[in-house]
């Protein structure tokens, strides 16, 4: 399996089920599409996050879903509704999330049908082409770190996640400062392998991380020193004096 990512702003993405796994998997996607669960139940914390629910009596909208939000219908479903919600909501994305096996199995085969993705939450280990598998995700800034075991074994996914959070406290606002310094060196034509040189020592560099961690010295001022201590050493590549 190999990993790609990719953008579900402006896209539905239909959930069928509305237990444990259905809600943490709409909350995900709620971040970037518009979702809409549907299922006969729903847990208490799906209903205390979403903007309505269809089908309950103090319903009397029009179905219909916004970027971002997550729309509840109150419908157990069978093959042929599954089908029936794909052809109306026209989804990039649809997870089977029922603890029904024949019930997903026929999401699959109906997303199948239509060209859009399936991601499949009761099963593990291979999959066929578009039945993709959600990765463990951390996310900080513009920084997503995505991991998955190939489908085998989602603890580990979960274990690496925590493990990595901890790890890489704060290595957004790493991207935000380099990609800043970064760039500044193309606009001010400094060629490539000085840029990529000095990029990278910003980066490795103990005194920017703490400094952006901490607070307590200027990271951009001591991100600039690093820069131009590196842009001397190219033009004058007889100093071996190291950088920090
Ligand atoms: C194949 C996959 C399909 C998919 O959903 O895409 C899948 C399938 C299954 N998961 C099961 C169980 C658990 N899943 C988790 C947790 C997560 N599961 C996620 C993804 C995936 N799960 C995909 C593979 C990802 C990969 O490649 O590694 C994560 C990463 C992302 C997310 O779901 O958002 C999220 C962690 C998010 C986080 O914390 O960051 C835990 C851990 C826990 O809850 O503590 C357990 C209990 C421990 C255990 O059983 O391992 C079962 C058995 C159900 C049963 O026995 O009934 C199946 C079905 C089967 O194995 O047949
Ligand atoms: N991918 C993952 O991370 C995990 C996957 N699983 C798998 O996901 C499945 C669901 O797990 P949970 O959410 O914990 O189960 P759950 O029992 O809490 O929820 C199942 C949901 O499906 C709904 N449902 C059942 N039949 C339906 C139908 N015909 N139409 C519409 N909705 C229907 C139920 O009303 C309920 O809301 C499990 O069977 C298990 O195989 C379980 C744990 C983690």
């Amino acid at each position: 399996m190999i990993p790609l990512v990719h953008d579900l702003s402006g896209e539905t993405v239909l959930v069928v089920g509305g237990g444990a796994v259905a809600t943490r998997k709409a909350r995900r996607f709620a971040a970037e599409a518009s979702v809409i669960v549907v299922s006969p139940t729903f847990t208490e914390r799906l209903r205390s996050t979403v903007d309505r629910t269809v089908g309950d009596e103090t319903d009397d909208d029009e179905t219909g879903t916004d970027d971002g939000r997550i729309e509840l219908v109150r419908q157990r479903v069978d093959a042929d509704d599954v089908a029936t919600w794909i052809d109306r909501a026209e989804p990039a994305l649809v997870v089977a999330a029922t603890d029904d096996p024949t019930i997903n199995a026929a999401a699959e085969a109906a997303a199948r049908e239509r060209d859009a993705l399936v991601n499949r939450t009761d099963v593990s280990g291979d999959r066929d082409p578009g039945s993709v598998v959600v990765p463990a995700t951390v996310e900080d800034g513009p920084v997503t770190i995505a991991i998955t075991t190939g489908a085998t074994s989602p603890a580990v996914s979960r274990y690496l996640r925590e493990r990595i959070e901890t790890e890489f406290d704060g290595i957004g606002d790493l991207a935000r400062l380099s990609g800043d310094v970064r760039t500044e060196l193309i606009e001010r034509g400094v060629e490539p392998d000085t840029r990529r040189e000095a990029v990278r020592a910003v980066v490795r560099s103990p005194a920017v991380q703490k400094g952006l961690q901490t607070g307590e010295s200027n990271p951009r001022q001591l991100a600039d020193g690093i820069v131009e201590r590196v842009r001397d050493h190219e033009d004058d590549p007889g100093d071996t004096s190291e950088g920090q």
